[in-house]
């Protein structure tokens, strides 16, 4: 018996064994589009959320999703995320992955990481150790309860707080932190899991000006490495971070381009940009 399935190494607590690691699939990007969403329909009792709808998001691009309350936003979400099954349409992460065939946690291991309005950190626990749960729930239940971390894993949580921002507050417990850090941290405990494509549902809601610019800076700098599509209404912050926008309306896209074309499209502006600031 070799050494790696001997007694002695079965114990090792700091070794993940490839048969309890988690089977993340390559994402098939070679035409640069990692998100297919095609005539998408969702019903719900004959209302129809999601209307026929087709959006294509690049691999490391950063995207804005604006619309008013009720353009099926949250459904959008909830669909890419295996929360909400569609009526009609097709879901592919990457050429290959339908994410229609697979769960909300299934999902989530293929690296589809999504973050919610309202910050959900561990406030008892510190900021580091909030990571480390992250970490630990991504490598499964095993894992959990056996595993210390390896020099690898830390050095990656080190990583991930200096991306955040949060590094002379990782002995803080979280409770303690700002609403804006307490959101940064939740980023950060996303990142630990290495997903592809980040989801994140009106970030700065809440936040300080300063903490605005800053989560304006945090999601650029993960675009590129990341794919993020981000929900707004903060129309000053989709200004400052967006490269493309896209507009839904009555659950389907009615516009998409750059934020100059988009705040230029007299339909936009009718139905919704009209009671902007
Ligand atoms: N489970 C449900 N059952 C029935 N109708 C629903 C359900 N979920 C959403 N809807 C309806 O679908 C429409 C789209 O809702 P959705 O939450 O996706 O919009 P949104 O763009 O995210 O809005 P907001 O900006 O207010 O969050 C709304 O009219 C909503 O009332």
């Amino acid at each position: 018996m070799s050494e790696n399935y001997g007694q002695r190494g079965l114990w090792r607590r700091d070794r993940v064994w490839s048969f309890l690691e988690p089977r993340a699939r390559e994402v098939d990007v070679s035409r640069n589009v990692i998100l297919y969403i095609e005539g998408v329909t969702v019903n719900f009792d004959g209302f129809k959320a999601l209307n026929d709808l087709n959006l294509y998001i690049n691999d490391g691009e950063l995207r804005c999703l604006i619309g008013a309350n009720g353009a099926g936003k949250t459904t959008l979400m909830d669909v890419i995320t295996g929360k909400t099954q569609c009526n009609q349409g097709s879901v592919y992460f990457g050429q290959t992955i339908n994410l229609l065939e697979h769960s909300e946690p299934e999902i989530a291991r293929l690296g589809i990481g999504r973050k919610f309005q309202k910050p959900t950190v561990f406030e008892v626990h510190t900021v580091y150790e909030n990571l480390e749960l992250s970490l630990k729930t991504y490598k499964g239940v095993w894992y959990t309860l056996s595993a210390k971390l390896s020099m690898e894993e830390m050095d990656y949580i080190d990583e991930v707080l200096n991306i955040i921002g949060l590094e002379k507050h990782r002995y803080q417990v979280a409770g303690a932190l700002s609403h804006g850090e307490k959101q940064w941290l939740e980023i950060g405990m996303l990142l630990a899991a290495e997903p592809r494509l980040l989801l994140i549902d009106e970030p700065v809601a809440g936040m300080t000006p300063q903490e605005t610019e800053r989560t304006a800076e945090l999601l650029t700098s993960l675009a590129g490495d990341h794919t993020v599509v981000v929900v707004e209404h903060d129309m000053e912050f989709v200004r400052s971070i967006a490269r493309t926008v896209t507009v839904l309306h009555q659950g389907s896209v009615l516009a998409e381009g750059s934020m100059e074309a988009i705040q230029n499209n007299p339909d936009v502006i009718e139905v919704y940009l009209g009671d902007q600031p």
